[in-house]
């Protein structure tokens, strides 16, 4: 079932994907934002209609919020989450934090999974869903002994190149991602300064960088769709094979969430 009719033919409505916003200063003046790139698959491969909420009034409304959904996806962003939240000083001044994201995703993470929703988190989503289970990250790759440097290679090079191919990933083979991708290695694009260091509790590795790096996991102790990547599948999803199938198969989780529903 991948388009929105049930199996006797019938119009389903499309599944509700829930996507918290992050905050963003301008002028002195907050904000709260999502890129565009990471809504488009959303809509256009995995077929859903999206429910952006804010994150900056604290997490009261969370069950609310996932009463109306059918998945949830959480973004990448260029701040850092509060080391705080995993056990660590802090060591990245320079860059920038948004500690309501921080704590709006993170109490969200394990409501969302206990009550069967799908969840796929990219970049930060995927530190935030390592968080949420108790891990920690690295807070800068780059200056890690044996781990390479995972920020995009030119800064002010143009975006094609900045999201583009960086480096190889390794599935690990016989998981149910390996499956729904159908191959074991691909380039993927990387622009990220941290990086799971110790996985949470229940979560397991499903793709490695060629340093180690978990760039894939997924906690099999919860039956749906359940999946962060370090990579940025939403860039020009429809035009990666493996981007797209990894869509497809979050707003097909989304789907039969909606359908077993009603
Ligand atoms: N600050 C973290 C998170 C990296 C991340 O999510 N980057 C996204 C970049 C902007 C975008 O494409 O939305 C880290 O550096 O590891």
């Amino acid at each position: 079932m991948s388009n929105n009719t049930d199996h006797s033919g019938k119009t389903m409505r499309k599944p509700l994907i829930l996507v918290p916003t992050g905050s963003r200063e301008r002028d002195g003046l907050d904000y709260q934002v999502m890129g565009t790139k990471y809504l488009v698959p959303l809509v256009s491969v995995s077929n859903c209609d999206i429910l952006m909420v804010p994150t900056c009034f604290g997490s009261d409304a969370i069950d609310t919020y996932l009463d109306l959904v059918d998945g949830v996806f959480l973004s990448g962003a260029s701040t850092n989450i509060d080391p705080t939240l995993y056990g660590q000083e802090w060591l990245t001044p320079d860059q920038s934090q948004d500690k309501d994201r921080d704590n709006f995703n993170i109490a969200l993470i394990p409501k969302a999974l206990n009550k069967g929703l799908p969840f796929f988190g990219v970049c930060r989503g995927l530190q935030e869903y390592n968080i949420a289970h108790g891990g920690d990250l690295y807070q800068a790759l780059h200056d890690t002994e044996g781990m390479m440097d995972h920020r995009e290679k030119d800064p002010d090079a143009s975006l094609e190149e900045c999201y583009g191919p960086n480096h190889k990933v390794t599935l690990v083979p016989n998981t149910w991602l390996a499956d729904v991708i159908g191959q074991t290695e691909f380039m993927v694009n990387s622009l990220h300064g941290q990086g799971v260091k110790t996985l949470g509790q229940g979560l397991s590795a499903l793709a490695h960088a060629p340093d180690g790096l978990v760039e894939a996991a997924s906690n099999p102790a919860f039956a749906q769709f359940n999946l962060g990547v370090q990579w940025h599948p939403e860039w020009m999803t429809a035009h990666n094979p493996v981007y797209t199938k990894i869509f497809k198969a979050f707003g097909d989780a989304a789907r039969q969430y909606a359908a077993q529903r009603g």
